[in-house]
């Protein structure tokens, strides 16, 4: 683009913004000092506008006519647009009343005689050309039941800080403020990041610090046609979204949530919407992400856990205590779509009655948990899922948790000292007798199932779902989840079966039927956003057969994925914690995540960094999303990202050539935003393509 080009489209949208941020200081000054003649002149002419005005507009006008209404009756109006963030995206458009500027954010405001229109991207019918149409395109939509034409003249994605424009992108055009004033910024990207610049080996970053980095254009703006019609598909239908890691799941997922909230709040309130994960940091991401798209509230978010147990106690009005020791292999036991089918086929004639509470369920499930003919055939049935070990494991930790509790045997004992350790713990405590008397997390889902389907579970109360990770929902699980939506069921459901971890995934069309979403619209994503394309390129090598058939399609270049192998483990620390520190202090404002291969390595890479600012172990999920150093461990990152991943115990140990470790390394590959250290510690792993 020459430079009177530039000039001149910074000048329109500097004056642009110029207009907005006048028009809502006016707005704000009137709202604050309730001026009724100003509010009853700007009534005026917004019916005057309301009365000429097409179709497309009407909604826009309506909202603003009402909030000045509202506001003359003393009533809480609506949110006005931030003036330091007021939106995210300008339209221009011709049609037949001539030439008209849109602006999109997150709250509406419309302003006539100011010529200002800012527009909620969740409700007004024009941001729908926005995001299917291109620069210089004629479109013809369907709006409010009225054909509207007209053409696309400008269509560019803004990005305000502080009140500051600071880039604009557009067809062709990608611009940015830098010291000495706007320059073209085509080597950047979208998505922001160094792109193009080669690392050092054994050392991290490209030395321009997170502030030399352009701001990110906000997501709302950048959403593709195809990302947009998803969001767009009607509520009352379900809907599946799959996609490669980093294809716009969740994006998706939690837009489509904002917009049927806010176009249809009295079928879809915001406190009837659910939003369940399988872990805690996509819980955590999740509810920051509704924040800016209107959904707030940490009740609408939950991790599945979480979910079961609150809705045990309430059903069942209380639990037992929960067991901490389980064998991993009974846990995965207890999510197979196996044993579902196992226990559907044998309980189908268990009385209601028997469902009433846990000690209930618990007993009537004893006998099948401790069955060894009734566990060969679940194993049998998983396919080589299951080792054999597992019908061995069940029944002996059933028989464990059905004996008398440690607190009952001792309750002869009085004195509490004689039950207590030096470090204040109860004596059972991390002992076998622990499992005395407990349940597994992993048995309420199957005893809310028992109650849905044999007892009843109470009134469908959730009015929209979203289901995010959905290949790690059991379908004892999403049977229940069935039981409490409101029909017909409005759902939204997003994963990657390349991703999953666990082992209750039964297939999507198993999932949905379990859900009572059978007819659902499937959408795939196809462009990966998060990860650079060598980062996308290698997390395809390591799944290997398990990729799905199309090509990878990374929305943009990055810079090589560094691979360093050391002779042993204290080594490989050693080298990672100076880099790493190294990297901490050039660039102060990035987040860094070293994921290690199970929680016991996490700890060991913490201690190698004890001393460096800023840096926390993470074990639970407990993500803060701050800048820093986040250590943590494969099974804590679902759906999370970070600007650079440094993987430290990749081996043939840690990632043996199996289907379940291809796609665990798959997982961590694949939280860069920006770039991949991968270190390689003794033997290397077959899975990683040779370097
Ligand atoms: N159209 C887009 N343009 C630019 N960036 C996008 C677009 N859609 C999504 N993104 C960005 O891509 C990243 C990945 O998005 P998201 O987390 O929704 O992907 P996902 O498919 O859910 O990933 P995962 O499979 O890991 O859960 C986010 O930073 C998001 O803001």
């Amino acid at each position: 683009m020459d430079a009177l080009m530039t000039d001149a489209v910074v000048a329109e949208e500097e004056a642009l913004l110029t207009r907005v941020r006048a028009a809502l200081q006016r707005a704000e000054h009137a709202r604050a000092t309730h001026d009724g003649l100003r509010d009853a002149g700007e009534l005026r002419a917004l019916r005057e506008e309301a009365q000429t005005s097409a179709e497309d507009d009407l909604p826009a006008l309506l909202h603003e006519m009402t909030v000045r209404q509202r506001l003359r009756e003393r009533q809480e109006p609506g949110a006005l647009p931030d003036p330091d963030h007021p939106y995210v995206a300008h339209l221009r458009v011709e049609d037949e009343r001539g030439v008209r500027d849109y602006v999109l954010g997150h709250a509406s405001y419309v302003d006539p005689r100011s010529d200002v229109r800012v527009v909620d991207w969740r409700t007004a019918p024009i941001a729908q050309v926005f995001y299917r149409y291109r620069e210089g395109d004629e479109y013809e939509e369907e709006i409010a039941g009225r054909l509207v034409t007209g053409t696309v003249i400008a269509r560019r994605v803004v990005v305000i800080e502080r009140g500051v424009l600071t880039r604009i992108l557009g067809d062709g055009i990608a611009l940015s403020r830098g010291e000495d004033g706007w320059q073209d910024d085509h080597a950047i990207g979208l998505a922001g990041g160094g792109a193009g610049v080669a690392a050092r080996r054994g050392s991290l970053g490209i030395g321009v610090g997170a502030e030399g980095r352009a701001a990110r254009a906000d997501v709302t703006a950048l959403l593709d046609a195809e990302q947009h019609a998803a969001i767009a598909a009607p509520p009352s239908k379900p809907l599946l979204v799959i996609g490669s890691a980093g294809s716009g799941k969740t994006t998706v997922a939690l837009h489509r949530l904002a917009r049927i909230t806010a176009r249809e709040p009295s079928r879809y309130p915001v406190d009837r919407v659910r939003v369940i994960v399988p872990e805690e940091g996509l819980a955590r991401l999740s509810r920051r992400l509704l924040e800016p798209l209107g959904v707030q509230g940490a009740q609408q978010v939950s991790t599945l856990d979480h979910w079961a147990l609150t809705l045990a106690k309430e059903t069942f009005g209380g639990v037992p205590r929960i067991g901490q020791d389980t064998p991993a292999i009974v846990l995965r036991l207890k999510r197979h779509p196996a044993l579902f089918d196992a226990l559907r086929a044998r309980c189908a004639s268990l009385a209601p009655e028997r469902t009433r509470n846990v000690r209930k369920l618990q007993r009537a499930l004893a006998p099948i948990l401790t069955d060894y003919e009734f566990l060969g055939r679940v194993v049998e049935a998983s396919k080589g899922d299951l080792p054999k070990s597992a019908i061995e494991e069940t029944v002996r930790h059933t028989m464990r948790q059905l004996s008398d509790s440690p607190e009952k045997e001792l309750a002869s004992i009085t004195d509490t000292a004689a039950k207590t350790t030096i470090d204040g713990r109860q004596v059972w405590e991390d002992t076998p007798e622990a499992t005395a008397g407990s349940i597994d997390l992993e048995d309420l889902p199957i005893f809310l199932w028992l109650r849905a389907w044999r007892g009843g579970i109470g009134s469908a109360r959730i009015a929209h779902l979203v289901l995010d990770e959905a290949e790690d929902f059991s379908l004892f699980e999403l049977s229940v989840l069935r039981a409490l939506v409101q029909q017909p069921p409005s759902v939204t459901l997003a994963g990657d079966d390349a991703q999953q971890t666990g082992t209750g995934f039964a297939g999507w069309a198993r999932s949905l039927d379990a859900l009572g979403a059978k007819g659902a619209s499937e959408v795939k994503l196809s462009i990966s956003y998060r990860c650079p394309r060598p980062v996308a390129e290698l997390a395809r090598a390591v799944l290997g057969v398990q990729a799905p058939d199309d090509a990878v399609r990374a929305a943009r270049e990055g810079v090589p994925v560094v691979r360093d192998a050391f002779p042993d483990d204290a080594h490989a620390q050693l080298v990672m914690a100076s880099a790493v520190r190294d990297l901490a202090e050039r660039e102060p404002r990035a987040s860094i995540a070293i994921i290690a291969s199970d929680e016991e390595a996490a700890r060991l890479a913490h201690d190698a960094l004890s001393d460096t600012p800023r840096v926390r172990l993470v074990l639970e999920g407990d993500f803060t999303f701050e800048p820093g150093i986040d250590v943590t461990h494969v099974d804590a990152v679902k759906g999370l990202e970070f600007d650079y991943v440094v993987l430290p115990d990749v081996s043939a140990r840690t990632y043996p050539d199996d289907r379940e470790s291809r796609r665990r390394l798959h997982v961590a590959v694949t939280r860069t935003t920006y770039q991949l250290w991968i270190i390689e510690p003794g033997a290397r792993s077959p899975i990683l393509p040779s370097s």
